[in-house]
């Protein structure tokens, strides 16, 4: 499709903390931010958040994978085909489809989200770009994340003028070092983006497998226990904090700190897995070219007021929610996949040396036609 201007594109996005779906719409010609559209988010019943988990980790097609696919595909196929006549004068003439990542390991050029685009091409009667990640990971890239081009869109949207550090707290942490001086966000030195380490993911399933809930709301259990200094430290000992970014991290790369804080009370566990996450974000800080004039918090670990509190506290920076700037921290990723859908329909780079270490600009993503 030729795509002469600013379009309506629908992003959607099932995040690694499996809580549900993410969809938004955006007006962009994939370069800048035209207008921010209606948003909607679908949570994931119990059942089906079990279906995916259960394949999670799973690389080939067999039943735990097509079940988790089905459910993905179907859960999608309702919440879009409903935000494609939400609002008549915001209706998309493109969709971005990330799907479901079941399981990344960028260092065996393999990476795998699941939810088939060309099936939602044909149900949803509308172009999908989707299979973001593979082309980048295949020439070497880490891909992930792929969020930082649209940060650096957001950067100049908001008109910032100093470096800033986009933080985004979903299941896993990853963050984007922008220096807004440069025009283009593949311009040497525009960014910098990596994965922080775990943020939501071991918090959500200690909060599951002991409590019976899916998070711990606003951060009150580890508010009330004490993390415990010696796990802080053996976790930030792993070779994952040395080494030099881009770099990134599938969900269940730190289950060994999941089985560290086995024997401690439930608020000491919950601080314990709330401080590694800030911690490592405090670590990553220390990556960045220049020092960050603020740090803008998206993804659903904004909420948790303990981890805001314990960034500001090891970091030493000005920590916001994002939402204190104008924009949705709940439905930056799905407004990412909107945008970086446009960009591959135009053939523009998606990720970057900077961004995911590849060797060169690259533009992933497959387009299916209905
Ligand atoms: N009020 C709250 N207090 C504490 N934590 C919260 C709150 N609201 C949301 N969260 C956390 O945020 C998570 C959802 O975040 P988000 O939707 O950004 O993740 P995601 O999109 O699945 O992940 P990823 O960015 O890794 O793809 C929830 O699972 C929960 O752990
Ligand atoms: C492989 C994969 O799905 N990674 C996710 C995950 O969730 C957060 C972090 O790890 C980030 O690297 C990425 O998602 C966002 C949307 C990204 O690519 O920017």
């Amino acid at each position: 499709m030729k795509i002469t201007g600013p379009i309506w594109a629908l992003g959607a996005m099932s995040g690694t903390s499996l809580d549900g779906v993410d969809a938004a719409l955006l007006r962009t010609d994939g370069e800048t931010i035209a207008v921010f559209g209606a948003s909607a988010y679908r949570a994931y019943s119990e059942d089906e958040r079990a279906r995916i988990a259960q394949a999670l980790g799973q690389w080939h097609d067999g039943a735990d994978v097509a079940q988790a696919a089905e459910t993905v595909e179907t859960v999608h196929a309702a919440l879009l085909s409903r935000m494609m006549t939400i609002e008549s004068d915001q209706s998309p003439v493109l969709i971005g489809f990330h799907g479901q990542t079941l399981a990344h390991d960028p260092d065996n050029q393999r990476t795998h989200q699941t939810g088939d685009g060309a099936l939602l091409a044909e149900i949803l009667q509308c172009p999908v770009v989707w299979d973001f990640r593979s082309a980048d990971v295949q020439l070497g890239g880490q891909g992930a994340p792929l969020a930082p081009f649209f940060h650096f869109a957001c950067a100049k949207y908001l008109s910032l003028d100093t470096p800033t550090a986009f933080l985004n707290l979903g299941g896993v942490g990853n963050v984007t070092y922008i220096d807004p001086s440069h025009d283009k966000p593949q311009a040497e030195g525009a960014l910098l983006a990596f994965d922080t380490g775990p943020a939501n993911a071991p918090i959500n399933d200690l909060m599951q497998t002991r409590l019976n809930k899916s998070y711990d709301r606003d951060g009150g259990l580890a508010g009330k226990g004490t993390a415990n200094a010696q796990i802080v430290e053996k976790f930030l000992n792993q070779a994952y904090f040395h080494k030099i970014p881009p770099k990134s991290l599938d969900r269940d790369d730190f289950t060994q700190l999941s089985h560290d804080v086995a024997d401690l009370a439930d608020a000491d566990a919950a601080a314990t897995l709330s401080e590694c996450c800030a911690a490592a974000v405090a670590r990553a800080m220390e990556h960045m070219p220049k020092k960050p004039t603020r740090i803008l918090v998206c993804g659903g670990g904004r909420r948790n007021t303990h981890i805001m509190a314990r960034l500001k506290a090891l970091t030493g920076l000005q920590i916001d929610d994002i939402d204190d700037h104008g924009l949705d921290g709940d439905m930056l990723e799905a407004q990412a996949f909107a945008y970086l859908a446009v960009r591959v329909a135009r053939g523009l780079p998606t990720s970057c040396p900077s961004t995911t270490g590849v060797g060169a600009n690259v533009g992933g993503g497959t387009v299916s036609h209905p």
